[in-house]
C-alpha cells in the first residue's frame, strides 16, 4: 500500500512541536552546540532563496566616516559624507566617535560572559515575556518566521529600574548605553543638518533599546543564517560588532560584507528614519551569516526608535522637507500600527515601510 503524501498542515504540526520543544528546553542555540549538535535542527534550515550569495566576493565597502573633527570646520563636510552615505547605502561606519575602547571591550565581554555561564542559570532569564526588562531568548521571532536563525539574543529594556540586569554585567551596559545615546544624538543632529531640518524634533523622538547576541559557532553554516534578512523598524541603528565578521549588507542585488574596522561602529538608517525623510535616507536590508568559526560571534545592537507610541500620535515626513515639486511618499501612521506590522511577521526579508507608501 501507498504510504500517503504528508500534508503540508502535518509537516507544520510538526516543525511547530519541534520549535516549542527547543523553546521549552530554554537551553538556547548554544546549548545544542555545547551538546554537541553536528546536524542543524530541521527547523532552522532556511530556504535556498535566503540563501544566496553566502560567500560573496565583492570587494566593495561600506563607507567609513571619522568623526574626530566634527566640532571644527570640517563639520560640513562630514554632514556631507554621512548624508550621502546614508542615501546611498543607508550604513556607514565611524571611527573616532568619542566611545572609549574599553567601554566597548567590556561591553562585548559582558555579553559573551553572559551568554557563556551555566545554562541552568542562564535559563532563569529564558524567556519571550515582553513585559521582561532583561531577558534572553533564541529569535524573538521564533514562533513566527519561517525559518529559525543560528543565534541567542539578550535584551535589556531600559527604563527607570535596571535590577532586572544580572549585576555582574549592569556596569558594563549602562556605560554602553549611556555613551551610545551621546553618540546617537549627535549622529541624529548630522543626519538632520544633512536634510536641512532642525534636530530638535527627532532628540526628542528616541528612546532606546538595546540587544546582545551571541552567534555560536554553527555546524552547517550553508544552510542557516545568523540573522534572517530584514530592515531595522526604528530610527538609527548603533551596532559594535567584534573581529569575526558576518554581517553583510544589501546593495543593489550585490550582498556587501561590512568588514570589523577596529573601534568603529557600525550605523545604520532605520525604517522611520527612511519615511520621516521622504527617502532620503535609506533604510537598508541587512543580515548575518551563520558563524562558521569556532569562536562565537558577539555585536551588540542598539536601537533608537520613537518614544511617542499613542493613537493619536502620527508620524509621517518631515513637514519641512516637502514641497509642491516633493510631495510626501508616505501617509500618516502611527507606531503601534507599525510595531504591529514588525512583531506579527517577524525578520522576513523586507521591511514594511511600502505599506504606507502613498
Ligand atoms: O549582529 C549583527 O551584526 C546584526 C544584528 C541586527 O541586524 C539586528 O539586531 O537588527
Ligand atoms: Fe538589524
Amino acid at each position: 500500500m501507498a504510504t500517503p503524501a504528508v500534508s503540508s498542515a502535518t509537516a507544520e504540526y510538526d516543525r511547530a512541536k519541534e520549535v516549542k520543544e527547543f523553546d521549552d528546553s530554554k537551553i538556547g542555540v548554544k546549548g545544542l552546540v555545547d551538546a554537541g549538535a553536528i546536524i542543524i535542527p530541521r527547523f532552522f534550515v532556511h530556504p535556498p532563496e535566503n540563501l544566496t550569495y553566502l560567500n560573496s566576493s565583492s570587494t566593495k565597502e561600506i563607507p567609513v566616516i571619522d568623526l574626530a573633527d566634527v566640532n571644527s570646520d570640517r563639520r560640513s563636510e562630514i554632514v556631507e559624507h554621512i548624508r550621502l552615505a546614508s542615501h546611498t547605502w543607508g550604513f556607514f561606519q565611524v571611527i573616532n566617535h568619542g566611545i572609549p575602547t574599553f567601554v566597548l571591550d567590556e561591553t562585548i565581554a559582558a555579553v559573551k560572559s553572559f551568554n557563556e555561564q551555566p545554562t541552568t542559570w542562564k535559563s532563569e532569564f529564558y524567556t519571550r515575556d515582553q513585559g521582561s526588562r532583561f531577558r534572553f531568548a533564541t529569535n524573538f521571532d521564533l514562533f513566527q518566521s519561517k525559518a529559525a536563525s543560528w543565534r541567542d539574543t539578550m535584551q535589556v529594556r531600559m527604563e527607570k529600574y535596571t535590577d532586572n540586569i544580572p549585576a555582574t554585567y549592569r556596569k558594563e551596559i549602562l556605560a554602553w548605553e549611556a555613551h551610545t545615546k551621546v553618540l546617537a544624538e549627535s549622529l541624529t543632529e548630522l543626519l538632520s543638518e544633512g536634510l536641512g531640518v532642525g534636530s530638535r524634533n527627532l532628540k526628542e523622538l528616541c528612546c532606546l533599546q538595546t540587544v546582545g547576541h551571541y552567534y555560536p559557532f554553527c555546524p552547517q553554516p550553508e544552510m542557516t543564517l545568523g540573522t534572517a534578512s530584514h530592515s531595522d523598524p526604528g530610527i538609527l541603528t548603533v551596532l559594535l560588532q567584534d573581529q569575526i565578521g558576518g554581517l553583510q549588507v544589501k546593495h543593489g542585488e550585490e550582498w556587501i560584507a561590512v568588514n570589523p574596522v577596529a573601534g568603529g561602529l557600525v550605523i545604520n538608517v532605520g525604517d522611520f528614519f527612511e519615511i520621516i525623510s521622504n527617502d532620503e535616507y535609506k533604510s537598508v536590508e541587512h543580515r548575518v551569516l551563520a558563524n562558521n568559526c569556532r569562536e562565537p560571534r558577539i555585536s551588540i545592537v542598539t536601537f533608537f526608535s520613537p518614544s511617542k507610541m499613542g493613537d493619536t500620535d502620527f508620524y509621517g515626513p518631515l513637514p519641512d522637507l516637502l514641497s509642491p515639486e516633493k510631495p510626501p511618499l508616505y501617509r500618516n501612521f502611527t507606531v503601534g500600527e507599525y510595531i504591529g506590522k514588525f512583531l506579527n511577521k517577524g525578520l522576513d526579508g523586507k521591511s514594511y515601510v511600502d505599506a504606507f507608501r502613498l
